[in-house]
């Protein structure tokens, strides 16, 4: 097996404040991974570190290949930068042309064929803040897609979208995988994480890393997120608890 991504004791602190780890985990080149836990665990902390964006504050991320794409939320974003659509997604070129070379045909082609597979080459010129949630989404994984990454990062990239926009970017995540890339996304949604080859379970430590059958079992659940978990039929479901159960 070939990895995309070796961690070895990954530990990340803010300040005095703990947000992963420790963590070792082997990501196989060309698997799709869902990392999955409550508010708070350390996802989006986690794929910053793959992404190279954080260094961990010990332990190591080894990534193999060119530098991962990663897509952040769409919240971590400033939503008052004055860029157009197509400035959001020709960044992606930036780090392959270095000081002084301008874009060429190349990268010319490669940002408006992402547009395209992401349906918003018709708001190309708009600016980004002039965007629905799901549309200014869909430019950023285009923008994603277009730094063509072996590896490919998304935080939470189908949370709280629109019916058109969640299946597009499911068709896109499914087709980058197809094609061999390895594909990591954080999600809050067990369907979701169900659908990759490969589901991480965290709770800011490590809780199982494997096939979705053997991760989502009953102890692991409720290590991770703390015993709300009820049993219907044979279905776990996340308890709510501020739910009044009627007594
Ligand atoms: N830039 C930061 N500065 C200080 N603390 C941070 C920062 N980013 C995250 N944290 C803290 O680190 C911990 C992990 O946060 P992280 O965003 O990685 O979790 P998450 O699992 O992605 O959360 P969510 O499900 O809410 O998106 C949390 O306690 C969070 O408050």
């Amino acid at each position: 097996m070939s990895a995309a991504a070796v961690l070895t004791d990954v530990h990340v602190d803010y300040g005095s404040i703990h947000a992963v780890g420790p963590l070792s985990l082997e990501v196989e080149a060309g698997s799709s991974v869902a990392i999955i836990g409550p508010n708070g665990s350390g996802k989006s902390t986690l794929l910053k570190v793959i992404a190279g964006v954080i260094d961990p504050t010990s332990g190591s991320c080894e990534t193999f290949g060119a530098t991962p794409a990663i897509v952040l939320q769409s919240t971590d974003v400033d939503p008052s930068l004055p860029l157009t659509v197509r400035d959001v997604v020709a960044m992606a070129r930036y780090p392959r042309l270095g000081l002084f070379r301008r874009p060429g045909a190349d990268d010319r082609t490669t940002v408006e064929a992402a547009m395209d597979r992401l349906e918003i080459s018709d708001l190309a010129g708009r600016q980004i803040h002039q965007l629905s949630g799901g549309q200014r989404q869909r430019a950023f994984v285009a923008q994603g897609l277009a730094q063509d990454s072996p590896t490919l990062l998304l935080d939470e990239p189908l949370t709280g979208l629109d019916v058109r926009s969640r299946s597009i970017i499911t068709s896109v995540i499914d087709d980058e995988h197809a094609k061999g890339r390895t594909v990591i996304t954080t999600t809050h949604n067990f369907e979701d994480a169900g659908r990759c080859e490969q589901v991480l379970l965290l709770a800011t430590r490590f809780v199982a890393f494997g096939p979705p059958d053997e991760v989502f079992t009953e102890d692991n659940l409720r290590t991770a997120f703390g015993g709300r978990f009820v049993r219907v039929g044979d279905a776990l479901i996340l308890d709510d608890p501020h739910h009044d159960h009627g007594h």
